[in-house]
């Protein structure tokens, strides 16, 4: 891999994760310090360049200046800001003077490998406003297919804006997105609460083939997985999700038992669902608090899915199993979930975090 210093940058409000990022995007320059970075390097790939920027210098952080930084605009060189939500990580994209992406679905996939890119589990791009919104919000999955919602990543959206925007404090905004309209909220302490609408559960429009069994909704209903039998109920939240809490017949979940890479699949590409989906392995370990593990549909097992922690805590309520207001336990860490008898939204409230500031050559 060829590395060539081009020029001085950096950041950085986090530290652990950033040195972990970069050092993984370093490859081999593991002699480098993780201190505050005066150079950003440049990699080499047949199919990318990459270059990287951090920091764990907080009174550096205080002088650089994202907006300035995403304002660069040289051609063929895409400026973008890493952030995730609990480890589900992004690359953000200061879209907002075009409602096209700055990047195809193709560019998007090659970002998002771990390997020969970036590394990410997707790329949002932040747009002008759609029918007297705030903002509209695109995302390509790690895969390159285009999801209609992210939670983790409205949140990171909203971070985003504020960084972009220099906004301080208490902010909420209307975002347009794939699954209507999503309202986020920064709070004082940094968290995101974020209204996410209502779950959608007529089995036409998660949309699963099953057949509804109360009403026209999917709860506890019987899916064959290769040859096993598995409990799910079915929600979309603008996108599709399944939600388990078992084999039919079996013992509850014991969700750190599970083989996720070879059963998650399965679910992903199973006949049953046309626009395949999301899948919530969910333990319950009380009626106020829910563990999973989730395999995305586009992007695989990742560390946190906010829509997934959403959709999961409406299939417990519908399955009997939970409480409308839950804490979410995900690989990644915890989600404040809600969904509120009165207007049948659901609030999600969890941290979003800026990792790195990074240019790729496309
Ligand atoms: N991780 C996200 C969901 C991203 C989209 C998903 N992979 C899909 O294809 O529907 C979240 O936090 O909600």
């Amino acid at each position: 891999m060829e590395i060539a210093a081009v020029s001085t940058v950096s950041v950085a409000p986090q530290s652990r994760r950033v040195s972990n990022a970069f050092s993984r995007n370093l490859g081999s320059v593991s002699s480098l310090s993780f201190g505050f970075f005066e150079k950003e390097y440049c990699f080499k790939s047949p199919s990318l360049r990459v270059s990287a920027a951090a920091s764990m210098d907080a009174v550096t952080a205080e002088k650089f200046s994202p907006a300035s930084f995403l304002d660069k605009k040289e051609t063929g060189v895409l400026h973008f800001v890493k952030y995730h939500g609990l480890g589900n990580d992004f690359i953000l994209v200061d879209n907002r003077d075009s409602s096209e992406p700055k990047i195809t679905q193709e560019q998007a996939a090659k970002l998002c490998d771990r390997n020969f890119g970036v590394g990410a589990d997707g790329v949002i791009f932040a747009m002008p406003g759609v029918n007297g919104t705030d903002y509209a919000m695109r995302i390509f999955n790690s895969d390159g297919s285009e999801p209609e919602m992210c939670g983790n990543g409205v949140r990171c959206f909203a971070r985003f804006i504020a960084e972009l925007e220099n906004l301080q404090g208490k902010h909420s905004f209307t975002i347009h997105t794939g699954a209507g309209l999503i309202v986020p909220e920064i709070q004082d302490d940094g968290q995101v609460k974020v209204d996410m609408g209502t779950p959608i559960l007529k089995a036409q429009d998660v949309p699963t083939k099953l057949s509804g069994n109360k009403g026209e909704a999917v709860v506890e209903a019987e899916l064959v997985v290769d040859g096993v039998s598995w409990n799910v109920t079915c929600v979309s939240m603008g996108n599709p999700h399944c939600i388990t809490f078992g084999k039919k017949g079996g013992p509850n979940l014991k969700v750190d038992d599970l083989n996720l890479p070879e059963i998650g699949p399965k679910f992903e590409h199973h006949e049953m669902f046309p626009a395949r989906t999301n899948t919530e392995f969910v333990e319950v370990l009380s009626r106020s608090h829910l563990k999973m593990r989730v395999w995305e549909r586009g992007a695989g097992a990742t560390l946190a899915c906010g829509t997934g922690a959403c959709a999961l805590v409406v299939a417990a309520v519908l399955e009997g199993r939970a409480d409308r207001k839950c804490t979410v336990d995900l690989p990644g860490g915890p989600l404040e979930i809600e969904w509120k008898q009165e207007d049948n939204h659901i609030y999600m409230t969890g941290p979003a975090e800026a990792v790195f500031y990074g240019s790729a050559l496309l």
